[in-house]
Parts: C-alpha cells; structure tokens; sequence
C-alpha cells in the first residue's frame, strides 16, 4: 500500500485523520511542524501529536521551520496592517508550509501522498467544499499551489465535524482529544490581533476619524486598530446611528468613516491569481471573506489581474483578503484584493 504522510498538529482533527488512514492500510508517518513561535506552545501541541502517533504506532517527525514561517507567513501578516490592509495569513501558510514545506518533507522520507485534517475535498485537479458546510476551508486553500493537488488526501472532506469528535471519545486511548477546546481563527493570535501586533509595532496613536467630505468628525486610537467595516473604538461627534470604517489613510493614520450603505462594494480587482482552470472571462460567485456566502459575478482575467464585477453589492470588503471563486462546491481559483 501507498505511503502517506500526514500533518498531526496534536489535535483532534489530523489525530482521527491519523488513525483513519492506519486503519485503510496506508503505510503512514506523521510530520509536526513548529510554525509559529508563541511561548510554551509546541512543548504542549508536539507533546500531544507524539502521544497520538505512539497510539496509532506510527513514526513522528518534528520540522523546526520557525524562521521560515517568520519569514513567509508572519511578517507579511505584521506589514498588511502597517499598510492598513487586512492580512490572510492562514492562505499563505497553507501554501508555503501545510501545502509546500510538508510536500518536500513527503518527498524526502518517500511519501506519494500528504495528509491533513483538513475539511475539504479534492479530485487531484480541483478543491471542493467540503461536507460540513460549517468546517468548510476551501476559502483558505486557494492559494495553494495546483501542481501538488494530485498528491492530497483529505479524508475528513466528506465527514462532519461532531463525528470526529464522536470517533476519539469513543476509541480508548484517543478521548481527551475530542474534549480540547477549538483552535482558534489565527493559530499564532493568542487574545486580540492588536495585542499581538503591539510587540512588534507602534498601535496605539490617537489620530483624525474623516467624514467622506475630508471633515475632522472624531478620533481614533492609532489606525491600526481598525479593519474595514469595522464600528466601534473611534468617537463621531454628535452622531446618532452607528458609523463604520470605510478606509484606512496609514501614511496620515487617518481613517474615513460613513454609513453602512457606503460600505457597499460592486466591483473588486485581484492580483497574485492561483486559478485552477485557463478560463480568462467566465460568470461564476465569489467569496471576498470567509463565512460569508458566494455572491454572483463576472470576472475578466487580463494580465494576471482579476476584474471582478459583482452582481450583488457586498459590504465590508478589505483590501489584503482572498477572493476566492466557486462554481457550486468546485473552488475555481482566486487571488488577493488589491482595489475595491
Ligand atoms: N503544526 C502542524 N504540524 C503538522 N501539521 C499541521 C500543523 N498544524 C496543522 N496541521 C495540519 O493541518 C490541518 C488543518 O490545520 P488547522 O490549523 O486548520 O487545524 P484544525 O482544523 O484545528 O485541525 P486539528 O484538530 O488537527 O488541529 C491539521 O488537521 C493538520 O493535519
């Protein structure tokens, strides 16, 4: 049978995927990655990935890739708010390290497939969303790399997430891993993205909140604070009904607010495209935040830039985030908003 290896993060997702595979008859090895470099994490997480492949007696490896995530995930994260653009940092993990870093390590120990717990689908050409609609992270995968796709194997695709849970409580050995509390959003983002951001730049600088004429109306708490679409922690003076962030001026830390109806957005433009197919100008929906639905649009490809006209307006959409295409459930490529 094939060799497999498959990312154990220690959690209950590639823990169950682990033991899934074992049981096809794969021979699997399992790789943890120290990513982020959070205090006290790995010693917990590694710890736990080992106790679960001791359990289902397969090899662990441990990749020390810090200084590469640094350079390819959490700095760009750090510089997209100091542009006052909103990052994506789990698109670009996924593609360099889950999707790529993890693809030559398969290589170097001889693996023809990589594994993770991931819910998604793929058919070694395209992604689809997967079965849980409410675990779905096709949105996050778009950017990985296509040419590795035919090597994916995604077995909690097509299951649902509570049982997961079900299968480790029930398996001796395996049940405190369906009682860890869930990940959170961003792996390496403790409380608040301001908090963490705090090490590493200046955030707190009280500066000007514009009206859409350029009138000084308030003041904010440094612009860094604030993400598109965003409605609290700035003053308008005398205002009566809620105001929200409409952009974000970095170079004067200024920020635009106005009305809900202001922030509505009909067209958007996309660079660094990852598509799965040759199309240059199709209708399909898109995606411009993850949990929100897909809305209808045209889009023409032209010079590796996406014009992408929407058919229905769209609120709070932040330049630095993925746009992602689908036709149904088949994840037809994306890129990152550039201009809205
Ligand atoms: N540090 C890591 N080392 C190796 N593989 C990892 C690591 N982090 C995540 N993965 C892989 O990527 C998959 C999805 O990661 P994500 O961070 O979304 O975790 P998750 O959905 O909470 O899954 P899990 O319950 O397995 O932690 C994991 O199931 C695992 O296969």
């Amino acid at each position: 049978m094939a060799k497999v290896l498959i990312g154990m993060s220690g959690g209950v997702d590639s823990t169950v995927t682990t033991l899934m595979l074992k049981e096809e008859g794969y021979e699997v090895e399992g790789l943890y990655m120290k990513l982020h470099s959070k205090p006290g994490y790995h010693e917990i997480h590694q710890a736990r990935a080992q106790k679960a492949a001791d359990f289902v007696g397969i090899k662990l490896h441990v990749l020390d890739l810090q200084e590469n995530f640094k350079k390819e995930v959490f700095q760009p994260f750090i510089d997209t708010y100091e542009k006052g653009e909103t990052p994506n940092p789990c698109a670009l993990c996924n593609r360099e390290m889950k999707f790529g870093e993890m693809i030559n390590f398969a290589d170097k120990v001889g693996a023809e497939y990589l594994a993770t717990g991931h819910y998604i689908k793929t058919d070694g050409e395209y992604f689809y969303q997967a079965e849980d609609d409410t675990k779905d992270q096709s949105y996050f995968l778009f950017y990985v790399d296509k040419k590795v796709l035919p090597r994916l194997l995604f077995p909690l695709g097509s299951r649902k997430k509570k049982d997961i849970k079900e299968i480790a409580a029930s398996v001796k050995g395996l049940e405190s891993f369906s009682s860890q509390a869930e990940s959170s959003e961003i792996c390496f983002v403790e409380t608040t993205y301001t908090n963490l951001l705090k090490d590493y730049v200046q955030v707190d600088n009280p500066g000007d909140v514009l009206d859409k004429d350029g009138n000084v109306v308030g003041e904010h708490k440094g612009y860094m604070h604030y993400t598109i679409g965003k409605r609290k922690g700035f003053t308008v003076k005398g205002a009566h009904e809620p105001h929200f962030v409409l952009s974000i001026d970095p170079k004067k830390n200024q920020i635009v607010v106005g009305k809900k109806e202001d922030l509505e957005c009909s067209s958007v433009v996309l660079d660094n495209l990852n598509m799965f197919n040759e199309e240059k100008e199709f209708d399909t929906t898109v995606k411009l935040r993850y949990r929100t639905k897909a809305v209808p649009c045209h889009v023409k490809i032209e010079d590796d830039r996406a014009y992408v006209t929407l058919k229905e307006g769209v609120f709070g959409v932040a330049i630095g985030q993925a746009a992602v295409f689908y036709s149904q459930d088949k994840l037809i490529g994306g890129g990152w908003i550039t201009k809205v």
